[in-house]
């Protein structure tokens, strides 16, 4: 069974890939299942590129295809924040409790119709000796006035998805992984690398 390792330490994240990738037989391992590595610093101007310097960065240290996923919050009515820096907005310890509440009292006074958000998911497939991948996802929405539902991770309480007419954390893990960033970037990287991950190649 082929091995993918995913270049991340958010248990949520990581959650949703081992769902996504058990149609295709492929063994899913995190930085999770590594504890001794050591948090990379994400220093690109973009999701592309720290979902690159993550992906390649795992990829040397293993020698081994290495997928690293690099996604945030998009908010219109704060000029795109907090987008590259979603996971600290409220500070260094990455605290989703805290991060939802700066939000929501950052939008305190935004009107239903100004609260539109997306969120976006940069992929970066890394391989020994081949050039590095991107894809990536988007998911649009806006942002409500209080928390709805229990599921998922990060944003996902506040997250209004349009096109399912619940909040992301609403909806089952398999709704959300049939309309999430991920799931959208996920699938074109399947388009891409079809040779390597295709449903029908399970062994
Ligand atoms: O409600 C959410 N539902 C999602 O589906 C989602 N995807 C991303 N996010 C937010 O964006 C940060 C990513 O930052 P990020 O890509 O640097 O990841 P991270 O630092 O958490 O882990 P790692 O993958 O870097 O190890 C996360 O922490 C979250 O706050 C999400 N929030
Ligand atoms: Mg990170």
């Amino acid at each position: 069974m082929k091995t993918v390792i995913i270049a991340t330490k958010n248990s949520g994240k990581a959650k949703e890939f081992i769902r996504m990738f058990k149609p295709y037989g492929v063994e899913v391992k995190t930085l999770l299942d590594f504890p001794e590595i050591e948090d990379i610093e994400e220093t690109g101007q973009t999701f592309e590129e720290n979902a690159v310097i993550k992906a390649e960065t795992v990829c040397k240290l293993f020698n081994q295809m290495v997928i690293a996923d690099d996604s945030g919050l998009i908010v219109d009515a704060l000029d795109g924040r907090p987008g590259i820096y979603s996971a600290r907005y409220a500070g260094e310890e990455k605290n989703d409790e805290a991060n939802n509440d700066k939000i929501l009292n950052e939008l305190k006074y935004v009107k239903e119709e100004d609260r539109k958000a997306r969120f976006y998911c940069a992929l970066a497939f890394a391989m020994p000796e081949k050039d590095t991948i991107t894809v990536n996802g988007k998911c649009e929405g806006s942002i409500l006035f209080e928390r709805r539902g229990t599921n998922g991770f990060g944003y996902d309480p506040l997250f209004y998805v349009t096109e399912m007419k619940k909040s992301m954390a609403e909806l089952s893990p398999d709704e959300k992984n049939q309309i999430s960033h991920r799931a959208k970037a996920l699938q074109k990287l399947e388009d891409q690398l079809a040779h390597l991950f295709s449903k029908e190649k399970e062994s």
